[in-house]
C-alpha cells in the first residue's frame, strides 16, 4: 500500500559551550554552539515496523555530543562537524549517513582599560558562523560554510539605473540610494575523503577571508545592484580559497524611502536634499546566485 520514501532523524538544538583555560596565563577562550545531527541508514523497520533496535537514540546522539566535544576541539565548526558525522557512520554499521548541523554565537573578546581582558566576553551582533557537513559510508565528507545574519548598511555609493521599463514600472532610477542587506553567503568545499583531510584545512582562515571580502566590496564597490556587487564577492572568494568549489549568496535588499516633507513648510528632503527615510520592514528585494569555476580550457 505504501513505502518509507525518506527517513532521517536525530537530535535538534543541542546547546553547547566549551571554555579552554590556559593554566598558565589564565586566559580563557569560549565557543558556544548550537548542534543538530540527523542519521540516514537501515532503519527502515523503525517506522515500519516498530523495531527500536535500530534506532541509535536522539538522545544518544545528544552525550555523543557532550563526549566528543570534551575529547576534541570544537572551535573551527567545520573540524567538529566532520569528527562528529563520522563517528556515527564508523561507529554504527547500519547507519550509512550523517547530517550535522553546527551554528557557531559570537562570544568576542571584551576590551577593558584598552587591554583584551582574560575571561569576559559580549555579543556584537546576531551574526552566525553556520556549517553543513555530511559523513556518507564509501564516500566521504561534504561541508558547506556560511556566514549568516550579519546586516550592513551603506550610506551612498549605491545605484540601480538602465532596468527594463514597460508599463508595470513604476521605479525611478537612482543614482545614490541607500544599500542595507543581511548577508547569507555560503561555500562548499571540495568533497573529502576522510578526517584527517578536513582536519588539514584552515577554515577559520577562509572564514575570515570570506567575511573580510563581503564587507570590503559592500563598502569600496561603486555598486551598479545588489547582483552586480554579490557576483564580485562570489569571484573573490573562489580566488582565494582554492579548496571551494562553490559559493553563494542570498541578499535581501532592505528598502529605505524617501519621505516628501514638502507639505511642511516647503522642507526639503528629496533627491540630494534626503536626510530623513523611512526604512521597510517588508516587502523586501530578495536577490541570490551561486557562482562556480570555469571548466578549464582543454586548449
Ligand atoms: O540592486 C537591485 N536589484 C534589483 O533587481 C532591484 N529591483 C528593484 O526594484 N530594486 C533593485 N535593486
Amino acid at each position: 500500500m505504501s513505502q518509507l520514501s525518506y527517513a532521517r532523524y536525530g537530535k535538534d538544538n543541542i546547546r553547547l559551550y566549551k571554555v579552554d583555560k590556559n593554566d598558565r596565563t589564565g586566559v580563557h577562550t569560549v565557543t558556544e554552539q548550537t548542534v543538530c545531527s540527523l542519521l540516514e541508514g537501515d532503519i527502515e523497520t523503525s517506522y515500519t515496523k516498530a523495531d527500536n533496535s535500530v534506532v541509535v537514540a536522539t538522545d544518544t546522539q545528544k552525550q555523543t555530543t557532550y563526549i566528543l566535544a570534551k575529547q576534541n576541539p570544537i572551535s573551527t565548526p567545520e573540524h567538529f562537524a566532520a569528527i562528529l558525522g563520522n563517528h556515527y557512520i564508523e561507529t554504527y554499521p547500519h547507519i550509512h549517513a550523517a547530517h550535522i548541523k553546527i551554528i557557531q554565537h559570537r562570544w568576542t573578546r571584551m576590551n577593558i582599560d584598552g587591554k583584551p581582558h582574560p575571561h569576559s566576553f559580549f555579543r556584537d551582533g546576531e551574526e552566525i558562523r553556520v556549517v553543513e557537513a555530511v559523513a556518507r559510508e564509501g564516500e566521504g565528507i561534504t561541508i558547506r560554510s556560511k556566514i549568516e545574519k550579519l546586516l550592513v548598511l551603506k550610506s551612498t555609493g549605491s545605484a540601480f539605473y538602465g532596468f527594463h521599463r514597460d508599463e508595470y514600472t513604476q521605479l525611478p532610477e537612482t543614482w545614490d540610494r541607500i544599500l542595507s542587506t543581511e548577508v547569507e553567503a555560503g561555500w562548499k568545499w571540495k568533497l573529502f575523503k576522510n578526517v584527517a583531510e578536513v582536519k588539514a584545512v584552515d577554515f577559520d582562515a577562509a572564514w575570515q577571508k570570506a567575511r573580510d571580502i563581503t564587507l570590503k566590496t559592500f563598502a569600496t564597490d561603486d555598486s551598479a545592484s545588489v547582483q552586480a556587487t554579490m557576483y564580485k564577492m562570489c569571484d573573490q572568494i573562489l580566488a582565494a580559497v582554492p579548496l571551494v568549489e562553490v559559493v553563494d549568496y542570498a541578499l535581501p535588499n532592505k528598502h529605505y524611502f524617501e519621505i516628501d516633507l514638502s507639505w511642511h513648510k516647503g522642507l526639503k528632503n528629496t533627491g540630494k536634499d534626503a536626510t530623513v527615510f523611512a526604512p521597510q520592514s517588508n516587502p523586501n528585494g530578495l536577490i541570490q546566485c551561486t557562482v562556480t569555476r570555469k571548466p578549464k580550457s582543454k586548449l
